[in-house]
């Protein structure tokens, strides 16, 4: 469903992702690790045509994603950090993202209900707390029910009773066939939410493979150990790489 074929991005001299190779599909949901800086967001970024690579193309559907902006109705993004204008209220946001999306008339409300937002659509988006408007971002995110969910550490931020809820929801797409990528730092929720491990090191893609494979390889039943052995690999380099990476 999603293809990343030799992208390579620089942002000066710093090579953030060498010569990646990705497949991703549908009904798969796919964990997207590695240490802060790696290049999680900027790989997201490029998928979502808001970075530009320096070589290399991706995608989605079969058709390359350049100089098309339509594939984006296909996908739900929640951004690490959502930035939307000061003035506007929760409930305009809400309106305005529906108006551009003219085609989708059934709108999934379920987030929007279970996290109260329905409740306070007159409030401003400037007043909220930095949880709030996680919800918020989570909301738009689904909203249009888009086949493939891209979510850059989408608890981060919300309290027990919200990650439990956006956490459900999540669950409820996945089982439902889509496509899902996440990144987080929260292994617990990464083990919880997805099947596949992506690790990225260095602007290389160290393991591409099922979670049961990585616990297999690393000879660890439990996820976080198996993550540890990983990085600890990676750190020391001293792993052939192809036994790891079956990209
Ligand atoms: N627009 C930019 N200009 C220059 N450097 C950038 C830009 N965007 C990202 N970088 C750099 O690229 C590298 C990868 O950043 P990225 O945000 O993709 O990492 P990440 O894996 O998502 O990190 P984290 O886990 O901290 O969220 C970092 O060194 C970052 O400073």
């Amino acid at each position: 469903m999603i293809s990343v074929r030799q992208i390579h991005k620089k942002f000066g001299k710093l090579e953030v992702l060498k010569d990646f190779n990705l497949e991703f599909e549908s009904g798969k949901s796919y964990a997207l690790m590695g240490p802060n800086g790696s290049g999680k967001t900027t790989l997201i970024k490029i998928i979502l045509g808001m970075v530009i690579p320096n070589s290399g193309e991706v995608y989605v559907q079969g058709q390359s994603i350049k100089g098309r902006f339509s594939y984006r109705s296909n996908i739900g993004y929640m951004p690490q950090i959502g930035r939307y204008p000061d003035n506007i209220k929760i409930g305009q946001l809400f309106s305005m993202m529906q108006d551009m999306r003219p085609e989708v008339k059934n709108y999934d409300l379920e987030l929007i209900e279970a996290f109260g937002l329905d409740k306070m659509l007159d409030k401003p988006m400037h007043t909220l707390s930095g949880g709030t408007r996680q919800k918020v971002s989570a909301s738009l995110a689904f909203m249009f029910r888009a086949k493939i969910l891209i979510l850059d550490e989408p608890t981060a931020g919300l309290d027990p009773m919200a990650t439990e809820i956006l956490k459900n929801k999540i669950k409820k797409e996945r089982d439902a066939g889509k496509l899902i990528l996440i990144t987080s730092h929260i292994l617990s929720e990464l083990e919880e939410l997805t099947d596949h491990a992506l690790y990225i090191h260095e602007g290389e893609i160290f393991f591409n493979d099922t979670i049961s494979s990585l616990k297999e390889i690393t000879g660890e039943s439990n996820f976080s150990t198996a993550i540890a052995k990983l990085m600890e690999w990676s750190l020391k380099k001293n792993t052939n790489k192809s036994v790891l990476t079956h990209a």
